[in-house]
């Protein structure tokens, strides 16, 4: 009798559980734990960096130490808590491997497993591979960033990690973001982007620095201090047309700087652009510091890779918001490690998406959607 009640008591306990347990919690709370810990990371080597401490990888562009850590650091979290998913990740150890002498790859091992060893806070598992104790070797570290070179697809789960987004910004002491999302058949189920010098608040440019911004699919935005764990839902507020105003990057190289000017003068925009580093500017669109985020491709052939916009993309839509390219087609994350060929990005509140699209196709000459 004792026998059975217990039982009955297991199935009821077990069924509610399973019944209050949203989709990819587990998944949501390993992201944040993970960014938690890179943008830790990642502040420390900023703090520390020296000049020998930074590469510059085959396109021109600058990787560091902290990228390479913090990508290690990501990796380890999910392969102990989800061995089965492969990842999408921008770095791999072939230059590490190939280094003359250590010194850079010692600094990654030591600053990956400091960040694993670090005590364990709010949210976080020791299953995870991280707390004391939890220290892994050079071959595991090595291994675990290569273990981002998934050449992606339309089919299965599969993460995205960019461990410093906005390497530029980072290196210049302004913005840049941690950035993770998870794919299930190309559609990105959650996206979560920790940004280290963000102000909390867009009105205190002074006050506190550090957010998590965290997006599920269906369960919407939210932002997290770095300082603490309480969750803010974020809307988006609506703006006019003649509120507007816009984010784009910093790099001219990465976004036309000119073709923005002419869409803005097309939708009579007289706010000066909001230049920013990084998927930081997902995040301030979808807490409404600007309107608008415009990436116009600057006609160098180059391809927009994944994980600079998958986690950023899902914040958006969660916060209320549209975002495409310059067809007006969503952005497509199933076509491998890149979006394919390059029709910019317009990320934009559902009450001004329309006029901006019109003046985006006005300046390139896109062509809309059928
Ligand atoms: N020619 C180009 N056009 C668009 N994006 C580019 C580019 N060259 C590099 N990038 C990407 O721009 C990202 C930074 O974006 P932003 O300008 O918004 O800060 C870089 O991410 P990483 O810094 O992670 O390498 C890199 O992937
Ligand atoms: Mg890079
Ligand atoms: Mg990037
Ligand atoms: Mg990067």
């Amino acid at each position: 009798m004792h026998n059975r009640l217990r039982l009955i008591l297991g199935i009821i306990s077990r069924s509610s559980t399973t019944m209050s347990t949203p989709p990819f919690a587990s998944e949501r709370q390993l992201a944040i734990s993970a960014v938690r810990r890179a943008c830790v990371l990642t502040s420390s080597v900023f703090n520390k960096l020296v000049k020998n401490e930074t590469l510059t990888k085959g396109d021109k562009s600058p990787v560091t130490v902290g990228d390479y850590a913090a990508q290690a650091l990501i990796s380890v979290m999910l392969t102990h808590a989800f061995p089965a998913d492969p990842i999408v990740g921008e770095e791999d150890a072939a230059e590490l491997r190939a280094e003359e002498g250590k010194t850079l790859r010692e600094r990654i091992i030591e600053l990956a497993n400091q960040a694993l060893v670090s005590p364990l806070v709010e949210g976080d598992k020791v299953e995870w591979g991280i707390g004391p104790g939890q220290t892994k070797t050079s071959a595991e570290l090595l291994d675990a960033i290569d273990r981002g070179n998934y050449n992606g697809g339309r089919i299965g789960r599969m993460w995205t990690i960019d461990p410093i987004d906005g390497t530029k910004g980072f290196l210049r002491g302004e913005q840049f973001a941690v950035c993770l999302s998870l794919l299930v058949d190309a559609q990105v189920q959650v996206g979560i982007i920790g940004c280290p010098n963000l102000p909390f608040d867009a009105s205190k440019p002074e006050g506190e620095r550090g957010c998590i911004f965290v997006a599920v699919r269906g369960q919407g935005c939210h932002q997290i201090p770095l300082s603490s764990y309480t969750e803010t839902r974020l809307t988006m507020p609506t703006f006019t047309p003649s509120s507007l105003n816009f984010l784009e990057s910093v790099e001219a190289l990465h976004s036309s700087h000119s073709t923005t000017d002419t869409i803005s003068s097309i939708l009579g925009i007289t706010r000066p652009p909001v230049r920013m580093d990084s998927q930081a500017k997902y995040g301030c669109l979808a807490r409404g510091d600007g309107g608008l985020y415009l990436r116009m491709p600057t006609g160098v052939g180059y391809r927009e890779k994944i994980w600079d916009h998958a986690p950023g993309a899902l914040l958006v839509e969660e916060a209320g918001g549209i975002v495409t390219d310059s067809r007006g087609l969503p952005l497509d994350f199933g076509l491998g490690r890149t979006l394919g060929e390059n029709f910019g990005v317009v990320a934009a509140g559902k009450a001004v998406h329309a006029a901006v699209l019109d003046a985006v196709q006005q300046a390139t000459g896109a062509k809309a959607k059928a």
